[in-house]
């Protein structure tokens, strides 16, 4: 790809240019804030309200009410018990539901009203999303796994080529091209999902419980290349009900019963505890 850095800097170029990209001005209030003044958050939520609403079942509220920012560079965790609402709440950040009520702002410009051909596109040029059963296209080899989202957003063959190229090599997983993903272990899998997530570049990262079906090697790698690339300035929200995991990031929301009950970043005066990856690797060592 013709705008590879020669020294092994490729994508910290890349990535820099991105962060670069995303503070161009465009829209008020937004990420991309007028010049000299300081970027807007990149997710803003206001009053979100989501209820689930199955036939002949009572309708469960997931989510009750979400006053959420997520500032440019932060990786935030949500924790919280089974059924909290932590993953309704991501998926209503996604686009991959709808609210019932509130207000959800992506870089500075209003989504909730989006129908589902807007959200495709803007899930394609905007936002990655990892899961915990890694969602690969198990007809497929890996390299095409991870090309299909570029392919999609209409980069050209080539480029795609490149970039699946440049990211396999950065997640270790040179070699396993013609893969299929069934050949591949749940560690190898999520990384295959991570790449296919980052492809586009991403301005949001979402990850719901990118480690729930790893064991612990799987964990401590997942979360150590969520943090590299987070060093680098990639904004992640991450969702997960296991504390440890939810140390990688550098502020952690508790969530309880549909909304928020603390939100606090890691090593702040509230929790005197320390964020981090370098944290979670210690723990689960
Ligand atoms: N599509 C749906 N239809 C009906 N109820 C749903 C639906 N999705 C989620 N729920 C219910 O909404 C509540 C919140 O679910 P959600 O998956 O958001 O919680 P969670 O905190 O992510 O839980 P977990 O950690 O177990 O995944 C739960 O009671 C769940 O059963």
């Amino acid at each position: 790809m013709s705008e590879r850095a020669p020294s092994g800097e490729g994508r910290t170029g890349r990535w820099a240019r991105a962060r670069a990209a995303l503070r161009t001005p465009s829209a008020p209030g937004g990420a991309q804030g007028a010049a000299g003044q300081a970027p807007g958050p990149l997710v803003r939520a206001e009053q979100l309200v989501k209820t689930h609403r199955g036939e002949g079942t009572a309708p469960v509220h997931a989510v009750r009410g979400v006053d959420l920012n997520v500032q440019p560079g932060e990786f935030v965790a949500v924790t919280g018990p089974s059924g909290a609402g932590k993953s309704t709440l991501l998926h209503l950040v996604g686009g991959l539901q709808r609210p019932d009520s509130g207000g959800l702002w992506l870089d500075g410009e209003r989504v909730d009203a989006y129908g589902e051909a807007r959200w495709a596109l803007l899930r394609r040029r905007r936002i990655g999303i990892v899961f915990q059963f890694f969602n690969l296209v198990s007809n497929l080899t890996v390299a095409d796994n991870v090309e299909l989202p570029a392919l999609l957003a209409g980069v050209p063959a080539a480029d795609a080529r490149a970039s699946r190229a440049e990211l396999l090599a950065e997640l270790g997983l040179e070699g396993r091209e013609r893969s299929m993903p069934g050949e591949l272990s749940g560690g190898e899998q999520q990384r295959v999902a991570l790449a296919r997530a980052l492809v586009n570049h991403p301005a949001l990262l979402l990850a719901d419980e990118p480690a729930g079906s790893l064991d612990s090697k799987g964990t401590r790698e997942v979360l150590r290349l969520l943090g590299r690339f987070h060093e680098r300035g990639q904004t992640i929200l991450m969702v997960t009900h296991d504390a440890r995991t939810a140390s990688a990031a550098d502020r952690v929301i508790s969530f309880f019963d549909g909304q928020i009950a603390d939100d606090a970043p890691l090593g702040g005066s509230r929790r005197g505890g320390r964020g981090g990856v370098s944290g979670v690797l210690e723990l689960k060592e």
